[in-house]
């Protein structure tokens, strides 16, 4: 997947074509419920045709097109006779058990007038953190796209539990874009662009384009809109943009309606630049995929050794555990003042640690047997926050 970070030099705007967009050979488009389904629920057939021409096209000038749709729990309100999106979640995972099926299949059917086939890939959270399983993840999509077909990917939601969830789909689009190496990302909403605050406000206005943070001070990030049915609203846009740029990919995110215009590269919506730096897959997962599943409190030595010099985390430095782990999870390393400033993957269990604490690994090594000797937190398993 060898195209370089960021993809060729972007132009700006003043109405000229981006040349990141047009020239984009991999792309992941995220679509939100808000964008697919009907005032009064259910799927909005029509919609779906328009984006899947779109993508269509795309796969016939010989792009590769990844998918993640939200709009499972919306399409399976109406079938369950549910006037509105459920709070809690089993009824929400009854939802998209029913909804998932009709959506894909109103999908396979829109592609297949496009000559494509569609393949349903369902992630949970652990499939983009685990190191086997999104690799595993990784060969699925890279073999789909090696057929010509079409993945389109939700979250698992029938099975993901509250503490597992991504939750929304914006931040699931962004690591999909970083685990195929994508060119571009594209978020389509039911809101043309991101504002300067609540869209229906007349002192907003549209932001053509984001450089770096900076572009961001000021601006209102809001929540969900009145579709009723959108989750995460501009703030996960905003944060999956961000994710996604810090991997060097550039993202547009608009209206589904303005999806053609925004694949063709002109000015419309808003245009997140990429950033320079691109960590390794790996440990940016880490960094963004994962939820701590416990934090080791580091002494202020064991915090300069793993902040400042780059250097694993050995038993001596740390002070207290918390949490409920295993080994192979991720965890926080925390400094005195308990602000997380690494995160790495543990090589003990929660139980085993407090026995080791501040003990040298020689020590343990000598008491224990030469498997204690390991490092808690291999350095190459460790992502500063
Ligand atoms: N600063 C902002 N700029 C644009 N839209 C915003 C902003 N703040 C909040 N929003 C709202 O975010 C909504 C889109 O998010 P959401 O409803 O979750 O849609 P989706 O289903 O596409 O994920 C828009 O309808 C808009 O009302
Ligand atoms: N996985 C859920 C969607 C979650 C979500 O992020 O929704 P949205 O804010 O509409 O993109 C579903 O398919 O209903």
């Amino acid at each position: 997947m060898g195209t370089p970070p960021g993809g060729p030099a972007v132009t700006t705007q003043n109405g000229r074509v981006r040349d990141a967009v047009t020239s984009a050979r991999r792309v992941v488009v995220k679509i939100g419920s808000s964008s697919l389904t009907t005032a009064t629920g259910g799927l909005a057939d029509e919609r779906v045709d328009t984006l899947v021409d779109t993508l269509g096209r795309l796969t016939a000038e010989g792009r590769e097109v990844v998918l993640v749709s939200s709009g499972a729990i919306a399409a399976g309100l109406a079938p369950l006779g549910l006037a509105r999106r459920p709070r809690d979640l089993a009824t929400q995972q009854a939802a998209a058990s029913v909804g998932q099926g009709l959506l894909i299949g109103r999908y396979a059917a829109s592609f297949a007038r496009h000559g494509r086939t569609v393949g349903q890939v369902l992630l949970t959270v652990d499939d983009v953190t685990r190191r086997a399983h999104y690799r595993n993840a990784y060969r699925t999509l890279r073999k789909l796209l090696d057929l010509r077909a079409v993945p389109i990917v939700n979250e698992n939601d029938t099975v993901a539990t509250q503490e597992i969830r991504f939750g929304d789909n914006d931040r699931l689009a962004a690591l999909v874009a970083a685990l195929v190496h994508a060119d571009l990302l594209v978020l389509l909403s039911d809101v043309d662009a991101l504002w300067t605050g609540d869209p229906t406000n007349p002192r907003s206005s549209r932001i053509a384009e984001v450089r770096d943070d900076a572009d961001l001070a000021g601006i209102t990030i809001g929540g969900a809109g009145r579709s009723g049915v959108g989750t995460g609203g501009m703030v996960t846009k905003v944060e999956a943009a961000r994710i996604a740029t810090g991997f060097g990919i550039p993202v547009v995110l608009t209206a589904a309606d303005l999806a053609t215009p925004a694949l063709a590269g002109e000015p419309v919506g808003t245009f997140f630049h990429p950033q320079r730096q691109r960590p390794t897959a790996r440990l940016f997962w880490l960094a963004h995929a994962t939820s701590p599943r416990g934090r080791l409190h580091l002494d202020p030595g064991a915090v300069a050794a793993v902040v400042g010099r780059r250097k694993s985390l050995l038993p001596a430095g740390i002070t207290a555990v918390d949490g409920t782990f295993t080994a192979g999870d991720p965890v926080d390393l925390v400094d005195t003042a308990g602000a997380s400033v690494a995160r790495g993957l543990v090589n003990y269990d929660a139980v085993e640690l407090p026995g080791l604490l501040g003990r040298s690994t020689s020590e343990l090594a000598a008491a224990l047997g030469p498997a204690y000797e390991r490092e808690v937190v291999h350095r190459d398993d460790l992502v500063l926050l």
